[in-house]
């Protein structure tokens, strides 16, 4: 165990869409991960919950299969998942009716004293029921936490209501709002780097940065989740929650100190301050994309219509947006924030592009000085780059060369990076809300995304078709390169 590894009190976990496929691909085995880093203490407990009539040793059965499936080569061990599985209990219960409730409560009063999280791994339709069945099933200990993932509605009214919802059973300070990004680990290193060193904080504005990225590429397709994803699109589903997230962290003032509260209200200054987007400048700012067939390095791949099996749709699988924020640290620095299905890779990255050097006192000679950038990397091969001019070496001379300070995490800590749940998971234990999202800034999210969305359908704002495995739709390369800029892209 490494020696910032520190154990939490033991627990109770209940997971609302146990049999699910959150569960089964992210949220068992983040928490087998840390029961092997030795974070787990006894008599924590795992119960999944949901209609599926499972006996105990049943749903120990799906957790062997599921950490089979989905853990790395290497990190299936059996000792380790026969304690693991003997945490894990089941209970059948219906968000719907009374079915299964008492027993859960009977399971749970075994643990009264302990921390006890709720986590509703299910369709947020059912958010409201499970929220009430657990008040009135009289679950609700002083030490109780509820998990939401999102989405968190599809548009202003629906997010409200939501939070209305939940907010009836559950005080803000129980809420924990999940957003997975938050949870990565160059997320996180993101504030490291911006707050825990002189370097940047006096060059983090617009007198010295030139632009912003944020890229999220994705190389997958639908895969199973057509249902959910023709009626959310990119937008939605990427940029309401996870990309202004990201933006927040770079934009935001600095907190004075990394309390969820005060981490917070930063955040939701940006959020507040991001410039509106509405018919008159949404054909301008924003550029929405859907794949057609293509190739991926796999091979052939279908076009989205073709996906969702000779339907029609006019879902964006792709989008880009130049966002600006109204306050004095970013006036005139865009924020040029991209996101799809089915790109040329999986690379999501943030490259902070600073301005050119005023003037140069270096002759023709020595090459063209390029601007600095600060690069970003969230996955995969997370770490952090710093681009620099430095002379070529030898005797030549002065020919200056654009060069990197590279840091990949995977090199220079020979670690294997946490996926962003186990951290979050247990932040919900140790009652940490800094990366979970308050309910102001869900709505002030959506305040931003819905104009978007009914400016779109305002001006009937086409979906541009790009092939799968490329950068997105040619618009998107004209949106960056109309101000004389271009996207960052090497894989
Ligand atoms: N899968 C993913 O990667 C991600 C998912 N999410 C979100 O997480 C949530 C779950 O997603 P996912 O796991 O993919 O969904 P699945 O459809 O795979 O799982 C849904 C789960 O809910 C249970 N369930 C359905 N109806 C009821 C009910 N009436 N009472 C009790 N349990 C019920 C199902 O079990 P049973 O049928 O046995 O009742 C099942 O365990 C969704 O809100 C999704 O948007 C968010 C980010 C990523
Ligand atoms: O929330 C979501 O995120 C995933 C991408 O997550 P990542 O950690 O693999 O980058 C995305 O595929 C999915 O559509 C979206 O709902």
């Amino acid at each position: 165990m490494s020696s910032q590894i520190i154990p939490v009190e033991p627990f109770d976990y209940v997971v609302f869409g146990g049999t699910g496929d959150l569960a089964e691909r992210k949220l068992l085995p983040a928490l087998y991960h840390r029961q092997l880093d030795g974070q787990l203490s006894n008599p924590t407990r795992i119960i999944g919950a949901s209609r599926s009539v499972l006996s105990h040793e049943e749903y120990r059965k799906f957790a062997r299969d599921a950490l089979k499936e989905h853990l790395k080569q290497g990190e299936y061990d059996e000792a380790q998942v026969k304690i693991f599985t003997d945490r894990l209990f089941y209970v059948p219960v219906d968000a719907k009716s009374d079915n299964g409730w008492d027993q859960l409560k009977q399971l749970l009063d075994e643990g009264k004293d302990r921390v006890r999280a709720f986590y509703l791994a299910v369709a947020p339709a059912i958010f409201g029921d499970i929220s009430e069945k657990i008040r009135d099933h009289k679950l609700i200990t002083k030490m109780t936490r509820i998990v939401v993932e999102k989405p968190i509605g599809r548009d202003l009214a629906s997010a409200l209501e939501l939070n209305d919802t939940i907010g009836k059973v559950f005080k803000e300070e129980q809420i924990f709002r999940i957003d997975h990004y938050l949870g990565k680990e160059t997320v996180q290193n993101l504030m490291a780097l911006r707050f825990a060193n002189t370097l940047y904080e006096p060059l983090w504005n617009s007198s010295y940065i030139d632009h912003v990225q944020i890229t999220v590429a994705e190389s997958v397709g639908l895969e199973s989740r057509a249902g959910y994803y023709d009626k959310a699109g990119a937008l939605r589903d990427m940029v309401q929650n996870h990309i202004l997230q990201l933006l927040c962290l770079v934009a935001m003032e600095v907190p004075p100190s990394m309390n969820a509260e005060a981490v917070r209200d930063e955040k939701l200054k940006v959020l507040r301050a991001l410039k509106p987007i509405n018919p008159s400048n949404v054909e301008r700012l924003t550029v929405r994309g859907q794949y057609k067939a293509g190739a991926s390095a796999g091979g052939a791949v279908k076009g989205y219509l073709e996906e969702l099996e000779g339907g029609v749709s006019n879902t964006e699988t792709f989008v880009a947006i130049k966002a600006e924020i109204s306050n004095w640290r970013w006036a005139g620095v865009p924020f040029y924030i991209r996101t799809g299905k089915r790109m040329a890779g999986r690379m999501s990255e943030i490259v902070v592009s600073f301005k050119p050097i005023p003037h140069s006192i270096f002759d023709e000679a020595a090459g063209r000085i390029a601007a600095n950038q600060l690069i970003i990397r969230l996955q995969p091969d997370e770490g952090v780059k710093q681009s620099l001019m430095i002379k070529d070496p030898g005797p030549g001379g002065m020919r200056l060369r654009n060069v990197s300070l590279d840091m990949t995490f995977a090199e220079a800590f020979n670690a294997r990076s946490a996926d962003a749940y186990e951290r979050l998971l247990l932040d919900v234990v140790r009652n940490n809300q800094t990366l979970f999202m308050r309910r102001d800034e869900v709505e002030a999210a959506w305040k931003w995304v819905d104009p978007i969305l009914k400016s779109w359908e305002a001006v009937g704002q086409p979906v541009q078709a790009y092939t799968a495995g490329t950068w997105g739709p040619s618009q998107a390369i004209a949106l960056i390169e109309r101000d004389g800029r271009t996207w960052h892209e090497v894989i």
